[in-house]
């Protein structure tokens, strides 16, 4: 396989071998600790602008499918894993991982010590990055990635939300495990509407709300609250997304406009905006989490659930205003995984209830977030 390199702003550079497309990126450079899901974590829209390193030593071993994605393509930067699987063996299976970065026009890079590269990050934090195998040279590399734009204050979610409005009726997929609390849904009677703002949303929380009988109408981030309330919906869903909450200052009006209107469920970057919109400040953590195994305390059951991550970003608690609480912390580092608003039906996860990949822990919030609908 050709050569490709990695150069980190620090001066750190990798040398590994190229699969996928060629060409050269720069990026965030994080890591996500998930053993599977490459797919689903290579269609989350929100990894816009960063380069994914998986800390699982062999990936690509199931292939990819058509049916196991988040969004509409790929709208990350680059890839990196330790070995790219040879052979994959999965009956879903359709194509090869190389063969879908190349179709999709995303760098990989395999063959380097991943877990080097993953203890540097913990280590300095995440930083840009430049993946090349165009240019070979370090200093050349390193020099660019010093250059290149990192995440902070940029609005990346306007290059990967929806055009346009559209209506969602894709439940979830038979494949997805759900079989313990299937039960529980509503299979008939209220069908509320859910007027989901999509920031980049993975597609695996429409198939959630559709699957609790909701009519959803999905939404551009971009919408103002009249024309989210001109739809008459019975409750409104915030998306997760990529990037810096901070600069949508279009999107933090809007939810500013709509709380104490509609009960309003917020998923990462829309639990952050819900925040912003309270008054809380938001900060960068060091490198993040992304991966399927994060423990998380909900305050108020007092169980722990174990949840699939993928943030940079996170609110502050001891911004909190009066009117809102914590509900949720992240037992590794005792960060914001939850709030709700007292006084107002609104509340958001830091985390992903909708897995795809990860375990399915905290699917009860979908369930919460009907009954809050139907009680409003
Ligand atoms: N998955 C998300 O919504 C991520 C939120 C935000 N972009 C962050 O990195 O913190």
């Amino acid at each position: 396989m050709p050569a490709a390199k990695l150069a980190l702003e620090d001066g750190t550079v990798f040398t590994g071998e190229n699969f996928g497309a060629a060409g050269e990126i720069s990026g965030e450079v994080v890591f996500n600790t998930s053993m599977t899901g490459y797919q689903e974590i290579l269609t989350d829209p929100s990894y816009r602008g960063q380069i994914i390193t998986m800390t699982y030593p062999l990936i690509g071993n199931y292939g990819v499918n058509p049916e196991d994605v988040e969004s509409s393509g790929l709208k990350l930067s680059g890839f990196i894993v330790r070995e790219l699987s040879r052979r994959r063996s999965n009956f879903r299976s359709s194509a090869a991982l190389e063969d879908y970065l190349a179709e999709a026009g995303v760098i990989g890079m395999s063959g380097i010590d991943t877990r080097a590269l993953v203890k540097h990050i913990r280590t300095a934090g995440a930083m840009t990055g430049v993946l090349s195998t165009t240019d070979l040279d370090d200093d050349s590399l390193v020099a660019k990635a010093k250059a290149s734009p990192g995440l902070v204050g940029r609005d990346l979610v306007n290059e990967v939300i929806p055009e346009k409005s559209y209506n969602w009726d894709e439940k979830l997929s038979p494949w997805a495990n759900v079989a313990s609390t299937i039960e529980k849904q509503p299979a008939s009677g209220p069908q509320p509407h859910v007027v989901a703002i999509d920031y980049g949303m993975k597609w695996n929380i429409p198939r959630h709300l559709a699957d609790m009988n909701c009519r959803v109408t999905v939404v551009p981030g971009t919408a103002t609250s009249a024309e989210v309330l001109a739809l008459e919906p019975d409750g409104v869903f915030l998306s997760n997304g990529p990037g810096d909450p901070r600069p949508l200052d279009y999107a933090i009006r809007t939810i500013q406009e709509l709380l104490g209107k509609k009960p309003i469920f917020g998923i990462c970057l829309g639990q952050q905006l819900l925040g912003l919109a309270t008054g809380m400040e938001i900060y960068k953590l060091k490198f993040g989490h992304r991966g399927a195994n994060q423990p998380v305390m909900n305050k108020q059951s007092g169980c722990v659930e174990i949840t699939s991550q993928n943030h940079g970003f996170a609110l502050d608690a001891k911004t909190m205003p009066d009117d809102v609480e914590v509900t949720h912390v992240n037992l590794n580092d005792d960060t914001v995984s939850g709030i709700r608003h007292k006084t107002h039906a609104a509340f958001g996860v830091q985390y992903h209830p909708e897995a795809s990949a990860g375990p399915h822990d905290s699917r009860y919030l979908f369930e919460q977030f009907y009954q809050t609908m139907l009680d409003d």
